[in-house]
């Protein structure tokens, strides 16, 4: 359950900085102040590509966030995307987050019906590695397994 309260002063709440989730699937309960978007991916009908979208709250919705092990385990098809949470003036808000994981040991990768013409765009790791790669990096997990990166990073 994340909990933020209001800040008079915008310009120095962070409230959840830009992340994608490290989960398969996110299932998210958001109250009835708003806060969240998401960043879109790239260019696409009428949105560009680093534009954020705010995901308004709907009452008795729940949101779904595809996470970055479902990128990985799909080979790309399902993008793992880039959210944030504001914090507004006035209104506290409360979400409450669901994070569907693999077991610590289990090896990640694209799975064999996801991967076409034997290329697999990420390498596979175990979730442990996965999760401690980019630790203190300020980088993204996702960097480190990709295929074009063989250095990992
Ligand atoms: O509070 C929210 O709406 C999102 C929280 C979130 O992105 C997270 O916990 O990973
Ligand atoms: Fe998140």
């Amino acid at each position: 359950m994340s909990y933020y309260p209001p800040c008079p002063n915008l310009e120095l709440t962070v409230g959840n900085r830009c992340h994608s989730d490290k989960s398969t699937l996110s299932t998210l309960l958001q109250d009835g102040v708003g806060g969240l978007s998401v960043k879109v991916a790239k260019d696409t009908d009428g949105l560009k590509k680093g534009e954020w979208i705010e995901v308004p709250p709907i009452n008795g919705a729940l949101v779904i966030i595809v996470g970055d092990i479902l990128q990985i385990l799909s080979n790309g098809r399902y993008v793992s995307v880039e959210h944030r949470v504001r914090t507004t003036k006035i209104s506290s808000r409360v979400s409450i987050a669901v994070f569907t994981n693999p077991i610590l040991s289990e090896k990640i990768g694209p799975l064999p019906l996801a991967v076409k013409d034997d290329v697999a765009f990420y390498r596979e790791v175990s979730y442990l590695d996965y999760l401690v790669s980019t630790a203190h990096t300020g980088r993204r997990p996702l960097d480190f397994v990709e295929n074009n990166n063989p250095a990992g990073f």
